[in-house]
């Protein structure tokens, strides 16, 4: 099967400087991920899984190398046009959700519709419609404290998904649900991916396992271990 690649990560050095210690994170990693699929990117703790969403996010630069991203190289990009490649193609799903909490559900969706310059009246109506087709249209005027955990980080998605991302990151998003949360998630993340390219983070096997691929990241090697 040809697939288009959506993104691309070749050679790339990572380090942190804090002070006086140096963490290296990569010392030459490359990977390769299709489009249209969902990519569970595993590993041991402080292996780097959260390094790797933020590379292809453009959030941290690279020392060295190179990251493509929907035929875009980051590099090339300065902060402000970095933002605005971010806002028009990145969606982002967190493990602690993230929402805002003196504003419903609705409002939260809406966020990024808002931000991009759409009026209240269409923004607050999309949300409302996006809540609608994942069961929680009902939830629409509540806050996030009345949520529960899951309900909370499926309007997360439809936030992130709002404004139609051609990329959707997901760090730990099942990590602090439980096991019926967690599925009813997942399975709205894996849909989601007709649309568009999906990678997550995950220390669950049972996560990983419904992905198409498995990108394993231990400390300076990153593999795919499984899949496309
Ligand atoms: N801002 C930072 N400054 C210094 N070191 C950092 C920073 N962010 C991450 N690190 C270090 O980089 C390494 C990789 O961290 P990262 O968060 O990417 O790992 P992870 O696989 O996502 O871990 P976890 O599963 O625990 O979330 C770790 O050694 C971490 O301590």
């Amino acid at each position: 099967m040809n697939m288009a690649i959506a993104v691309e990560i070749r050679n790339v050095h990572l380090s942190y400087n804090t002070g006086r210690k140096r963490v290296d994170v990569f010392s030459g990693a490359s990977l390769t991920i299709s489009e249209h699929t969902v990519t569970a990117i595993v590993g041991p703790s402080g292996g780097g899984k959260s390094s790797l969403l933020n590379l292809v996010s453009g959030i941290a630069r690279p020392d060295q190398g190179v990251v493509n991203v929907l035929g875009t190289e980051l590099s090339a990009l300065d902060d402000s046009h970095l933002a605005d490649f971010r806002a028009a193609n990145v969606g982002f799903v967190f493990q602690a959700f993230h929402l805002v909490p003196h504003i419903d559900a609705a409002t939260n969706v809406a966020l990024p519709l808002l931000l991009a310059g759409e009026s209240r009246r269409s923004a607050v109506r999309q949300a409302s419609d996006a809540l609608d087709r994942i069961g929680l249209g009902a939830r629409a005027s509540h806050r996030p404290y009345q949520l529960s955990g899951g309900e909370q980080q499926r309007v997360a998605i439809a936030r992130a998904l709002i404004t139609n991302p051609r990329l959707l990151l997901a760090d730990e998003p099942t990590g602090s649900l439980d096991e019926q949360s967690a599925d009813v998630v997942l399975d709205l993340l894996l849909q989601s991916a007709t649309d568009r390219t999906v990678l997550l983070c995950t220390h669950d096997e049972s996560v990983a396992a419904k992905a198409n691929s498995v990108v394993r990241v231990t400390q300076d090697q990153v593999g795919l271990v499984a899949g496309l």
